[in-house]
C-alpha cells in the first residue's frame, strides 16, 4: 500500500520534472550547473578523507589526488581538451603560471594539465564552500582577500618564500575574477610582482573561449572542445620592480592574441587593445 502510494506520487513528479527540463532551457541550464556544483561538493567530501589518510593534512601533494579525481569530470559533461606546449612546464624549480579564467568549469581545464607541486591562488570566500573549501585547503590553495591590497600583498610575499624553499609552482588567474565575455579582462599585477620578487619564470597558459558551449546568458551548456596552449616561459632573472608593468603588458598582449587565435574569433573593440590595469 505504502509503496503503491509512493509510486503514485514519485512517477508523475519525475515525469513532470523531465517535462519541465525539456521545455525550459533556463531550468535545464540551471539543473546542469547545479549538478556540477553537487558533483564538486560530493567528490570533495569523498576525496578529503583520502587526502588526510594518504598525506596527513594540508600539503601540495594532495593536489595529485584531487587532480586525478577532477580529471574524470570531463567525461560526464562531454568536454574534451586539446593541449599543446606541455613541454614548457618542464622548467627547473618554481615558476608562476598565469591563465585566463572564464567560469567555474575552468577547474577541469586546470586539473587537466596541472604540473606536480603546483598550488593556486584563490579568493578567500572559496574556503567557505563546504567540502570544496576543505579540499582546497587540504590541497594547499593560498587564499587571499581581494578587497585588501595590503593583505593580498603580504600573503603573496609569504608565497614567494615558500615557492623557493619548498620548490612549489603557483597558478594565478591574473584577471582576478571570472570573465566569460569572449575577451580577457585587464590583468592585475600580483602574479608579475611575485615572479620578479622570486626571480622565477612566468608561464602563460591560454584556454580557448567557452562561449560556443557554455553561455549563461543563452542558457547554453553542452558538450564542447577546448583548445589549450602552454606558452614558452618568460624569464625574469635580472628584472626589478620597475619591470612589472612591462612584463604584465607583454603577457597580456601575448595571451590575448593566443586567446583569439585558439577561439577562432576576431579581436574585439575594433581590433584595439583595451586599457591595461594600472
Ligand atoms: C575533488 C575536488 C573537486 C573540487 C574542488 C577542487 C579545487 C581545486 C582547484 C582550486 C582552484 C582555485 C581557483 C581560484 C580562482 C580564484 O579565486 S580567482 C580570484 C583570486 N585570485 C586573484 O585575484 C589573483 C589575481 N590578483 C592579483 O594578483 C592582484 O594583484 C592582488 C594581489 C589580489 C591585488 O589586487 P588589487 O589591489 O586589486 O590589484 P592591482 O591593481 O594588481 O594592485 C594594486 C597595486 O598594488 C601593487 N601590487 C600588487 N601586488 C603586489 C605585490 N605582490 N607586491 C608589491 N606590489 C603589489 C600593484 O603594482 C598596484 O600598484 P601600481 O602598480 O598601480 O602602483
Ligand atoms: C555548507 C556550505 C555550502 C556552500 C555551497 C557552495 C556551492 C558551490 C559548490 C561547488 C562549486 C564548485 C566550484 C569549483 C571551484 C571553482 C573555483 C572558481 O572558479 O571560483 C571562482 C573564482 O575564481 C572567481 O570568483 P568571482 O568570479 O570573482 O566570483
Amino acid at each position: 500500500m505504502e509503496s503503491g502510494g509512493l509510486l503514485l506520487w514519485a512517477l508523475p513528479s519525475a515525469l513532470l520534472l523531465a517535462l519541465l527540463l525539456q521545455l525550459s532551457p533556463r531550468l535545464r541550464f540551471r539543473a546542469k550547473v547545479l549538478s556540477y556544483c553537487a558533483l564538486c561538493l560530493m567528490a570533495s567530501a569523498l576525496t578529503a578523507p583520502a587526502c588526510l589518510l594518504w598525506n596527513g593534512g594540508r600539503t601540495v601533494e594532495n593536489m595529485r589526488i584531487i587532480k586525478n579525481v577532477v580529471r574524470s569530470f570531463k567525461y560526464l559533461y562531454g568536454l574534451r581538451f586539446d593541449v599543446k606546449g606541455l613541454e614548457h612546464f618542464q622548467v627547473e624549480g618554481p615558476c608562476v603560471i598565469v591563465s585566463n579564467h572564464q567560469s567555474v568549469l575552468d577547474m577541469m581545464g586546470l586539473m587537466e594539465i596541472l604540473p606536480d607541486r603546483c598550488v593556486q591562488i584563490g579568493k578567500r570566500e572559496l574556503l567557505y564552500f563546504g567540502s570544496v573549501g576543505l579540499i582546497m585547503y587540504l590541497g594547499g590553495v593560498i587564499f587571499i582577500n581581494r578587497k585588501s591590497t595590503s593583505n593580498a600583498k603580504s600573503v603573496m610575499s609569504g608565497v614567494g618564500q615558500a615557492m623557493t624553499t619548498d620548490n612549489v609552482k603557483v597558478w594565478i588567474y591574473p584577471e582576478g575574477t571570472r570573465n566569460g565575455n569572449g575577451d580577457l579582462l585587464p590583468f592585475k599585477k600580483g602574479a608579475f610582482h611575485l615572479a620578479i620578487q622570486t626571480q622565477v619564470p612566468v608561464i602563460p597558459v591560454v584556454y580557448s573561449s567557452f562561449t560556443t558551449f557554455y553561455n549563461p546568458e543563452k542558457n547554453l551548456f553542452t558538450s564542447g572542445r577546448i583548445r589549450v596552449e602552454v606558452l614558452p616561459p618568460i624569464h625574469t632573472s635580472g628584472m626589478t620592480a620597475t619591470d612589472v608593468t612591462e612584463l604584465c603588458d607583454t603577457c597580456y598582449t601575448t595571451m590575448r592574441e593566443t586567446f583569439f587565435r585558439l577561439s577562432g574569433t576576431a579581436r574585439r573593440v575594433n581590433g584595439s587593445t583595451p586599457h591595461l590595469a594600472q
